[in-house]
């Protein structure tokens, strides 16, 4: 199977180096427009084969689609990430134009490709992307909630000081630091709802480092964070190329399912070679789904400053 990621910067090279070593498909294509920056990126990532084992065909390419063609999953991080101090709301002056137009590109060159879209603000990108390439909701995956639930788990591992691997827990909503939604009220240890071993407190602390995570390693780093969505990126894409069906938390298309239509947002979905192959309504109780509707405004309004990229 053949994925190509456009963006070969600190997210989409982690992708590569993820989905390479992993296994997952036989063929990456890099692709970005810094000259040489992609070939010199797929070149090292290949010259770990022989000590990570592995025989993935990684290649690079300066802006020449030609070479992503036949993709079976293309991967959308081209754009600037945030500095310390911005949101990522800030980004989309910038990033809209440059999702749009990568997306076009792949398109006409993958025209069965399912596309995952990790650039900021990732759920106002998703929704860009569907409306410019007009493919059906279920081959559009916006990539947030996946890594959200991952830095959910891990701040409830730190907490409970128990494997991150034993616990269970999903981040839904939009992917912004005001905007998504750990569900403490779902999530578990081995089972065993965690509100049996951490207090309202806890949890609220747990619930509000989760949500402003990514900004914590903006200022810690001075740029975005790239291993663990990296990591979410290839945990997303194995879902699809091996068929999983997974329920992850990622941003689609909705059309009445948890009260919203005409915006793309995180909600838990059933992940398999199709794309979305289902949206799973979860029966979030009426605190949980004031949350949604209000992180649902929010991005809806982000949406709203699309402007002419829609057209
Ligand atoms: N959805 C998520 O969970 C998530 C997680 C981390 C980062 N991000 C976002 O992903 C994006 C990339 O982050 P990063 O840290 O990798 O940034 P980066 O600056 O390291 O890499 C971005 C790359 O995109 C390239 N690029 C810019 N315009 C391009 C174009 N038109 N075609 C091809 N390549 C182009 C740049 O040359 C650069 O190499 C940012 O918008 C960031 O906010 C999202
Ligand atoms: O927070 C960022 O700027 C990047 C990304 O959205 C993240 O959550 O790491």
């Amino acid at each position: 199977m053949k994925v190509t990621i456009v963006g070969a910067g600190n997210v989409g090279a982690t992708c590569a180096d993820a989905i390479a070593y992993r296994r997952i498909a036989s063929e990456i294509v890099l692709v970005d427009i810094r000259e040489g920056f992609a070939e010199g990126k797929a070149l090292d990532i290949t010259q770990t084969q022989t000590t990570l084992g592995f025989n993935t065909k990684v290649v690079g390419s300066t802006n020449d689609y030609t070479k992503t063609a036949g993709s079976d999953v293309v991967v959308i991080t081209s754009g600037i990430p945030r500095k310390p101090g911005m949101t990522r709301e800030e980004l989309i002056g910038i990033n809209a134009g440059i999702v749009k137009s990568v997306a076009e590109n792949l398109l006409q060159h993958s025209p069965n490709a399912i596309f995952v879209i990790v650039s900021n603000p990732m759920d106002t990108m998703t929704y860009l992307a569907f409306k410019s390439l007009g493919l059906p909701k279920n081959r559009i995956i916006g990539m947030g909630g996946t890594l959200d639930s991952s830095r959910f788990k891990t701040y409830l591992s730190l907490a409970l000081d128990k494997p991150a691997n034993d616990i269970s827990g999903m981040v839904i909503g939009g992917h912004g630091d005001t905007t998504m939604i750990p569900l403490t009220r779902l999530a578990s240890y081995n089972g065993v709802p965690v509100s049996q071993f951490l207090s309202e407190d806890a949890l609220a602390k747990v619930a509000a480092d989760t949500m402003v995570g990514g900004a914590t390693l903006t200022g810690l780093l001075g740029t975005s964070a790239w291993y663990a969505p990296g990591a979410s990126v290839s945990y997303l894409v194995d879902a699809i190329l091996n068929d999983q069906k997974k329920m992850i938390p990622c941003s689609v298309y909705l059309e009445g399912e948890y009260g919203q239509s005409d915006i793309c947002i995180g909600v838990p979905c059933i992940i398999g070679k199709n794309g979305v192959e289902q949206i799973v309504d979860i029966n979030l109780n009426d605190a949980e789904k004031a949350l949604f509707a209000k992180s649902a405004d929010a991005v809806r309004s982000m949406n709203n400053d699309l402007g002419s990229h829609l057209a």
